[in-house]
């Protein structure tokens, strides 16, 4: 695994104002946003694969977003989004899965037909989870969550050869993270809730995560996110 580099100062979002960076110019750039958990996947396996070098990070400030980002390089005008070879492709669990074959760097998808299968199975599962969550946080979180962290702490126990969904790390784990950390934010800090407790394998799962550091370096600033929460509740 790629170690951690903190010294290394992160770019600045582009805005309505900045240039475009030259489109097709052989750069492998990831169009980005340092707050978007779907972006932020994508970031994960960049920096897992020790990728730095190789896929040069654009963020952009969604809230000013650049005219040609939509005109230019995504029509569909969101991130993430990776320019690579001439093509831009876009949606972060494709994007997960196109970096994890066509790049160096640690495999993240087993071979293992059974895992393989099951790894699927959860991928689909990822937006369904990530609604029911947040639609709870409307009604009465802990008891309206409780179905998904089950569903969840019922998955970890189907491989036993290491803490993640597949045993051992891999994109599975990547494109839960980012939304559980999210959902973590809200439920400690605005119902003083811990979604692992009753849910010993959810508990070890969410902590190794948080000792891998590439991934502890793409973590959002939970006050920023229990601001946008809050908003986001009362619109
Ligand atoms: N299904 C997409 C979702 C991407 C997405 O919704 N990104 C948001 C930011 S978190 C975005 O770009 N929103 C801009 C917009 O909708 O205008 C994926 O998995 O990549």
């Amino acid at each position: 695994m790629a170690s951690a580099d903190v010294s290394k100062v992160l770019p600045k979002p582009l805005d309505s104002s900045s240039p475009q960076p030259l489109h097709f110019d052989g750069t492998t750039r990831l169009y980005t946003s340092y707050s978007c958990p779907y972006a932020q996947r994508v970031w994960i396996i960049r920096d897992y694969k020790g990728l730095q070098e190789k896929i040069e990070l654009v963020p952009l400030n969604l809230q000013d977003r650049p005219a040609w980002y939509k005109e230019k390089v995504y029509p569909v005008n969101k991130v993430p989004a990776l320019e690579h070879n001439g093509k831009v492709i876009g949606e972060s669990i494709d994007l997960l899965k196109y970096i994890d074959s066509n790049f160096e760097g640690p495999k993240l998808f087993p071979e293992n037909p059974a895992k393989k299968e099951f790894g699927e199975e959860l991928l689909s599962y990822t937006d369904k989870i990530n609604k029911d969550v947040f639609t709870a946080f409307r009604g009465d979180p802990v008891k309206e969550s409780a179905a998904s962290f089950d569903f969840l702490e019922k998955a970890l126990h189907k491989f036993e050869d290491g803490p993640f969904f597949l045993g051992q790390l891999s994109l599975v784990d990547i494109a839960y993270i980012t939304f559980v950390e999210r959902f973590d934010i809200v439920l400690k800090n605005a119902f003083n809730y811990d979604f692992t407790s009753g849910r010993p394998k959810l508990a070890v799962w969410f902590e190794e995560l948080n000792k891998i550091d590439v991934y502890k370096q793409t973590k959002i600033d939970p006050k920023e996110f229990l601001e946008f929460y809050e908003k986001k509740l009362k619109a």
